[in-house]
């Protein structure tokens, strides 16, 4: 499936659901000075040239031709591409392709676009790319299939040890009684991630008779609902599973989710499949659950480190089948992502934006010199919200308001309402959240944004005054942050140049968002403020900030504290066993 590239003028005028317009007067002015993202120095016969550095559907390929120089090379080393690039005004890579910091600077200036056939962009250097001015643009939609069969097809082919099998049989042998596998029907399968790949897994495992269940804090109630997908917590999903399949973006909070710990956790004899990314599991400690049989057989597509080494002892271990990342690697896949890729790529260099793009450097300098401070607490303020969402039915309404005594027409929060999907959206995803593809991605997962002006009397000297963001229908680890109507509310603003959270929930507080933040709710009595700083210093972890906001005196208080490291469990967990604290979570910023 093919995306359709947009252009400037529609990604600025695509209609959102936003309960107020607030698009300024000013945009045609704004418009006409991004106009263009990438211009392209054509080389040979005025035709750009674009670089496909690995393998790549026919049709994408064609595509390319008729628009460009194409020249396929691929398994270049570094030093190759480092010197091919600077020939190039764009480059088409997989996931084989490291594009780092060495590749941009080679390019002297001409690369303008970097096109990522597939999902995961781990192997470009996005800031680097930014820096250089070169824009990112991925294919995340035209593989999920692919990746989904795949998950399939490991699971089944784990359950009954068809490699296994197949390898003993080609060595000469009839191994019947080894070979007995076991059944899928009625068995519980925990998906864990359920986006585009996690619910057709679910979809298709559900076909083959299996009780489905999925975590995932953020994904919508309703979608798993409908195709008889049953959300749990983290702990239910891993400790009923008869097998686990994970669906989940490589992330500072999925990284090694799979570990001694958690497989301590799980049904003796689980079985795992991973078509998602290496990290996800701590690799030993799977080796080490294999070995003692707490998992009995693991199906992997992925590794931390690819290729893996050659004596890599997962991929040699009896109980293990494993494929070189063969997820996205069906023809129709390859075909539908190189159309995708080679449409993002020619739009781009024709001056249009991708709706896929990833980086775009493409704010006014004088616009993002008044909002800095402003921007910066909007992604802060996302990012705080979606930490505090423990269920529910799923991150889907997000509401806005911006508090400030301008003229709408003087104040384009665009940039601002981008930088809240960004905060909300990045710490549970793999997606890049820019300007250009916010509304884009927050569409896509079902995120509805809305909008709300606040206008106050007195001066418009400052551009806001402060900036609310409330996430609805959703349960919170931190039932202090909820509103009296029950959303998520964290409200801030920017004191002194520096972004501050100044509310949670109904709580006051004040607190500067650098670093981290542990939130305390208490019944507010005297030395509270002095225990928790001595347990934190303790460890030397240095307190940047302390505040508390009460409801009354001796009633319940919320005391915020902003920390320059994180603290460790054992220090997180003496704070909490403190009597007067009824809750706390700590937030990372
Ligand atoms: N093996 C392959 O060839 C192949 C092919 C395609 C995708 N992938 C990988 O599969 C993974 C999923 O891809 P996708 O396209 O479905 O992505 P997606 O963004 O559509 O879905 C990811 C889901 O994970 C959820 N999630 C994020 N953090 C979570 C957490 N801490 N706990 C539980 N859920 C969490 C998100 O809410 C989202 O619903 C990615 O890692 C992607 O790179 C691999
Ligand atoms: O991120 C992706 O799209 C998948 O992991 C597939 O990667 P590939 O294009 O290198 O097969």
């Amino acid at each position: 499936m093919a995306t359709t590239p947009l252009s400037l003028s529609s990604v600025f005028s695509s209609k959102l659901s936003t309960t107020h317009s607030i698009f300024p007067t000013r945009r045609k002015e704004l418009n006409r000075r991004r106009i263009i993202v990438v211009t392209s120095s054509a080389g040979g016969g005025g035709k750009p040239t674009i670089l496909v550095a690995e393998k790549l559907g026919q049709a994408g390929i064609d595509l390319l031709r008729k628009f460009a120089n194409v020249d396929c090379s691929y398994d270049l080393s570094l030093e190759e591409l480092c010197t091919k690039i600077s020939l190039c005004d764009a480059l088409i890579v997989r996931s084989g392709t490291k594009v780092g910091r060495d590749v941009f600077e080679s390019s002297r200036g001409r690369l303008k676009v970097v096109g990522r056939a597939g999902v995961g962009i781990d192997n470009v250097d996005l800031a680097a790319a930014t820096e250089y001015g070169c824009l990112v643009v991925n294919a995340p939609t035209a593989n999920t299939v692919a990746a989904a069969e795949h998950g399939i097809a490991l699971l089944t082919a784990m359950a009954r040890n068809v490699a296994q099998a197949d390898a003993s049989i080609k060595s000469g042998k009839w191994m019947r009684s080894k070979y007995v596998g076991v059944s899928l029907v009625g068995k519980t399968l925990a998906v864990l991630g359920f986006g585009k790949v996690g619910s057709e897994v679910a979809r298709r495992a559900r076909g083959l008779g299996m009780h489905v269940i999925t975590h995932d804090p953020y994904a919508p109630a309703d979608r798993a609902r409908a195709i008889g997908v049953e959300l749990v917590s983290f702990e239910v999903a891993i400790s009923n599973a008869d097998f686990i399949s994970l669906h989940l973006p490589l992330t500072a909070a999925t990284s090694k989710m799979l570990n001694d710990e958690t497989f301590a956790r799980m049904k003796r004899g689980v079985r795992i499949v991973n078509v998602a990314r290496g990290g996800v599991i701590d690799e030993e400690a799977l080796l080490r659950a294999l070995d003692s049989g707490i998992v009995a057989q693991a199906a992997l597509d992925v590794f931390t480190v690819e290729p893996p080494v050659k004596d890599n002892k997962l991929v040699l271990h009896e109980s293990v089948t494993a494929t070189p990342h063969l997820g996205a690697s069906t023809m129709e896949a390859q075909e539908g992502v190189a159309i995708e890729i080679a449409e993002a790529v020619v739009g781009a260099l024709q001056g249009e934006l991708a709706a896929t793009a990833v980086n775009a450097p493409m704010v006014p300098p004088e616009v993002l010199r008044e909002l800095k401070p402003y921007v910066v607490l909007a992604e802060k303020l996302g990012r705080l919200a979606v930490q505090l969402v423990t269920g529910g039915s799923g991150v889907n309404a997000v509401k806005v308001t911006y508090a400030s005594s301008r003229s709408p027409d003087d104040l384009d929060t665009r940039l601002l309402r981008a930088m809240v999907i960004k905060g909300i959206i990045e710490p549970i995803s793999s997606v890049f959240i820019n300007l250009v593809n916010s509304d884009y991605v927050a569409k896509q997962r079902g995120v509805k944004i809305s909008e709300e002006r606040m206008v106050l009397d007195g001066s418009p000297e400052n551009p806001i005054e402060y900036i609310t963001v409330c996430i609805a229908n959703v349960e919170s680890r931190f039932a202090s942050a909820l509103s009296a109507s029950g959303e998520i509310k964290v409200e801030g603003r920017v004191k002194q140049g520096v972004p501050s959270l100044t509310k949670v929930g109904l709580f006051g507080v004040d607190v500067s968002l650098e670093g981290s933040v542990i939130l305390c709710r208490q019944v507010d009595q005297p030395g509270m403020i002095g225990r928790v700083g001595s347990i934190l210093g303790d460890e030397n972890v240095n307190v940047s900030f302390m505040s508390v906001g009460r409801i009354a005196p001796g009633k319940q208080a919320v005391m915020a504290i902003g920390v320059d490291e994180q603290p460790s469990k054992e220090t997180l967990k003496r704070i909490g066993d403190i009597s007067a604290i009824e809750e706390f979570v700590f937030l990372k910023l």
